[in-house]
C-alpha cells in the first residue's frame, strides 16, 4: 500500500476544475510534486489533510481516509503551509513547543522534541528571539521545524523553497533530503522550479491543469538520450568549426551554445571519432559526456508552458 493514494480524486471550484480525476500513488522516501501555478498542488495537500473536502474520488493517507479519519491523519503527518503563517511576536522555541502540545506532546517531551528539532533545521540561539526579526530563510525554517515536532511518518511540503536566495534554497533542499534519508520520514515536497526536485527526489510527480502529467523515478527522467555534448576551447569560432569536421568525418552535430557541440551517438567509437578530430583541430577538449533528459523535457512534451527550469 502506498504512503498516499487517491483514486478517481477530483476538486471543482466554480469555474475551475482544481484537480481533474487524479490517480496517484505516493511511497516511502522523498516524492517531488512539480506543476506550474495554479496545477492544483496546494489543493491536493489540503485534501489530503482533510481540510478541503473533494468534489468525487477518494484519497487514503498512511492507510486513512482523508474524508473521514482527517484527524487521525493530522496526527500522523507533518504540515509546511506555502504562505507565511507565523506570528512575529512570539519566539520560534514557544512556538513550537506550543504547535508540539497542540499535536498531543506532554509539555516536557514538547520541549526536548522543540529543541531538537530547531537544531536538526539549524536555528541556535536566535530561537529565543521574536519571529518577527527573522529573515525569510528563518521563517521558512521554522515552518519546517513545526511540521516535524511531534516525529510524523509522513511530511507535507508545500514550496519550501519559496522567496529564498539561492543559498538558503541550497541549504532548504538539503534539509528536505535528509528528512527523507536520514530520519527516514516520508517525504511530498511541492516546487514550480523543476531542478529542485530533480535534486532531491526519488520519485517525481507532474501534475498539468490538475491532472496527472507523469509519475516515475526520477532516474527515469535523467535518462541518457543517445548524446554528447563536447565543449571544446582554443579558437572563438571553436564549435563552428568541429561541428563541421565531425559532420565531414560522418556524424550528426549540432551547435549547443557556447562552445559546446551535441553529436549523436552512432556506436561505441564515436567518442573515439570525436576525440580525434579535437586532436586533429589542435583544439582543447573541456568535456565529453553523455546528455541527459531533464524533468523539464516532459513539459516540452506535454505543453504546460510556464515551469521554471532552474
Ligand atoms: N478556494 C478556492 N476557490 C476557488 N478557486 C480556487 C481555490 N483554491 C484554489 N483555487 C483554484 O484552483 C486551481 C489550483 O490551485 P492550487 O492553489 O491548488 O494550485 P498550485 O499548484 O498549488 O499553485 P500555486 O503554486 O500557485 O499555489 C487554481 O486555478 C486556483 O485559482
Amino acid at each position: 500500500m502506498g504512503v498516499i493514494e487517491t483514486a478517481g480524486l477530483t476538486k471543482a471550484y466554480p469555474g475551475v476544475t482544481a484537480l481533474d480525476d487524479l490517480e496517484l500513488t505516493v511511497g516511502e522516501g522523498v516524492t517531488g510534486l512539480v506543476g506550474a501555478n495554479g496545477a492544483g498542488k496546494s489543493t491536493l495537500i489540503k485534501i489530503l489533510l482533510g481540510l478541503v473536502p473533494a468534489t468525487s474520488g477518494s484519497a487514503s493517507v498512511l492507510g486513512y481516509d482523508v474524508a473521514t479519519d482527517g484527524g487521525r491523519i493530522r496526527g500522523l503527518v507533518g504540515y509546511m503551509p506555502e504562505h507565511d503563517c507565523l506570528p512575529a511576536d512570539v519566539s520560534a522555541s514557544d512556538l513550537v513547543v506550543h504547535l508540539g502540545q497542540m499535536s498531543g506532546l506532554p509539555y516536557a517531551a514538547a520541549r526536548e522534541r522543540t529543541s531538537d528539532v530547531l537544531r536538526h533545521v539549524g536555528l541556535a540561539e536566535e530561537r529565543y528571539r521574536p519571529i518577527g526579526g527573522y529573515s525569510t530563510g528563518m521563517k521558512q525554517r521554522v515552518k519546517l521545524a513545526q511540521a516535524l515536532v511531534h516525529d510524523p511518518r509522513l511530511v507535507l511540503l508545500d514550496e519550501p523553497t519559496n522567496g529564498l536566495d539561492p543559498s538558503a534554497r541550497d541549504d532548504m533542499l538539503a534539509l528536505v533530503r535528509r528528512i527523507g534519508s536520514e530520519f527516514g520520514i516520508a517525504v511530498l515536497v511541492t516546487s514550480h522550479l523543476l531542478g529542485e526536485l530533480e535534486r532531491v527526489s526519488d520519485h517525481v510527480v507532474v501534475l498539468d491543469a490538475g491532472r496527472l502529467l507523469r509519475s516515475s523515478a526520477t532516474t527515469e527522467f535523467l535518462h541518457a538520450t543517445g548524446s554528447l555534448i563536447v565543449e571544446v576551447l582554443g579558437r572563438p569560432d571553436a564549435d563552428r568549426l568541429l561541428g563541421q569536421a565531425l559532420v565531414d568525418a560522418g556524424l550528426v552535430a549540432r551547435p549547443a551554445g557556447g562552445t559546446m557541440v551535441e553529436v549523436e551517438v552512432r556506436d561505441d567509437t564515436t567518442p573515439d571519432v570525436v576525440r580525434d578530430v579535437v586532436v586533429d583541430l589542435g583544439l582543447g577538449l573541456v568535456r565529453m559526456q553523455e546528455r541527459h533528459h531533464r524533468i523539464e523535457d516532459v513539459f516540452r512534451d506535454g505543453g504546460a508552458g510556464s515551469v521554471q527550469p532552474v
